[in-house]
């Protein structure tokens, strides 16, 4: 997989040489490109960002040096096209089934906006030869867009074949398998600081143990997301009434 990010803050992205990423970018499995958006802006301040049209606080990011940057990570005529990722507050919710989307996709680009955001023409623009996607990764507010760029992108390079070592624990995640969350998990010492591993962790009964971390499954579920609580009811009544 090739991944471009444009930002006037490569340096941010810098964390994508580290762990995982850093690994699957050393081992070929990623080709990661990053782009300082200033490159395609040619006045003598290298300005990407100009007043609101319509008024109102704030910056917003100007489309002439976002045009040329896409057009140069992209070329209009080139063989292919990425599918352009931009993280915005106003985007659709990414979730570990877009993560699964995405890790599918031989070639993304990231569009990291700042101040109020990038002018509404780029991705319209974009969208005449690309794939588009505005996605949000919460309902809070940051500072630009690559934080959600960092997230996004470790969330869909674990899931590329040969990026982590253990393919099978990918099963056993919060919102992958069975659309719980995860069960508490323990390592040794048997007891710490007064606190003990739960017993039947140590019985070696593989059936019980099994048992135990479904329902602690459910409980932390009802306790924390009684949203996913509900989808999953109703996903294993449908499984019910297909077996039936
Ligand atoms: N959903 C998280 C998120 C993603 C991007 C931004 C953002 C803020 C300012 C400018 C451009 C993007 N904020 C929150």
């Amino acid at each position: 997989m090739r991944l471009d990010v444009v930002s006037i803050f490569p340096e941010y992205l810098a964390a994508l040489d580290l762990s995982l990423v850093g690994k699957a970018a050393k081992s070929g499995l990623l080709d990661v490109r990053v782009h300082d958006l200033r490159d395609w802006a040619h006045d003598r301040h290298r300005t990407v960002d100009d007043t609101p049209a319509g008024g109102g606080a704030g910056m917003v990011m100007k489309p002439e040096p976002w045009g040329e940057a896409l057009d140069a990570v992209a070329p209009p005529d080139g063989p292919a096209q990425p599918r352009l990722i931009v993280p915005t507050p106003a985007g659709r919710p990414f979730t570990q089934e877009l993560a699964y989307e995405l890790a599918a996709e031989p070639w993304l680009a990231f569009a990291c906006g700042r101040y109020e955001g990038i002018d509404a023409r780029v991705a319209s623009h974009a969208a005449e030869r690309m794939r588009v996607d505005e996605i949000s990764i919460g309902d809070y507010v940051l500072n630009g867009g690559e934080v959600a760029v960092l997230v996004i992108v470790e969330a869909v390079a674990r899931l590329l074949p040969g990026v982590i070592g253990n393919p099978e624990s990918l099963a056993e995640e919060s919102h992958s398998g069975d659309g719980l969350l995860e069960y508490p998990v323990y390592t040794k010492p048997p007891s710490w600081r007064g606190h003990d591993v739960p017993d039947i962790l140590l019985s070696g009964n593989h059936g019980l143990i099994a048992k135990w971390r479904h329902e602690e499954s459910v409980r932390r579920t009802a306790e924390r997301r009684p949203d996913l609580l509900a989808a999953w009811g109703a996903a294993v009544a449908d499984e019910d009434d297909a077996v039936d």
